[in-house]
């Protein structure tokens, strides 16, 4: 059957989607009948991995702390770390990822306190003013494949890392 699929940009989010020009079906993850070759060769593949103007993509590792916005997480219903442990606990992990993102994206998947951690820690493709300050000028400051120093946000101590 001859796919009717297309890859279309969405101008409200600025991220790609998968429209059927058959059924007029819009869809934002790929349709699973495509093999990733399929999908490669659609129309309008090329936005795929477009970075929306004026955004970056980053993934993060957060360690919250007692004082956290929300002192809970997939992995610890009530977090009673302090501010200071949830440091040292990061800087922990920034010793093993020692700048590699492969295991950036190991340890984010198991140790993030945040739900990005089922995607390696990535938050997608965001535009200034939708993270909270400190995170959006960590990841604005980075160049593509760097990693912050620990930065400390209301949600608690994170890495960042930024992939596009
Ligand atoms: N893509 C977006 N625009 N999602 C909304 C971001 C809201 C924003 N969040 C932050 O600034 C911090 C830094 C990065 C993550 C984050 C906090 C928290 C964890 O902390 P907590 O809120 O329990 O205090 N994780 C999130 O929000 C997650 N939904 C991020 C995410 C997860 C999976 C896929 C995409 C995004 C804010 N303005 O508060």
């Amino acid at each position: 059957m001859s796919s009717a699929w297309e890859v279309r940009l969405s101008n409200s989010r600025g991220v790609p989607y998968f429209y059927n020009t058959e059924t007029q079906q819009s869809v934002w993850e790929a349709p699973s009948e495509l093999s990733s070759d399929q999908i490669k060769a659609l129309p309008g593949a090329e936005h795929l991995n477009a970075t929306p103007p004026g955004q970056v993509r980053a993934s993060h590792l957060l360690v919250k702390h007692k004082d956290s916005r929300r002192p809970s997480s997939w992995k610890e219903p009530t977090i009673t770390r302090t501010k200071e442990e949830a440091i040292n606990i990061l800087k922990g992990y920034q010793a093993q990822i020692g700048g590699d993102p492969k295991k950036f994206a190991e340890l984010a998947s198991k140790y993030s306190d945040c739900s990005s951690h089922s995607n390696n820690g990535d938050l997608g493709f965001f535009g200034r003013g939708q993270m909270q300050k400190p995170f959006e000028d960590a990841a604005y400051g980075l160049k593509p494949g760097e990693m912050s120093d620990i930065i400390s946000t209301d949600s608690g101590v994170h890495i960042v890392l930024r992939t596009a």
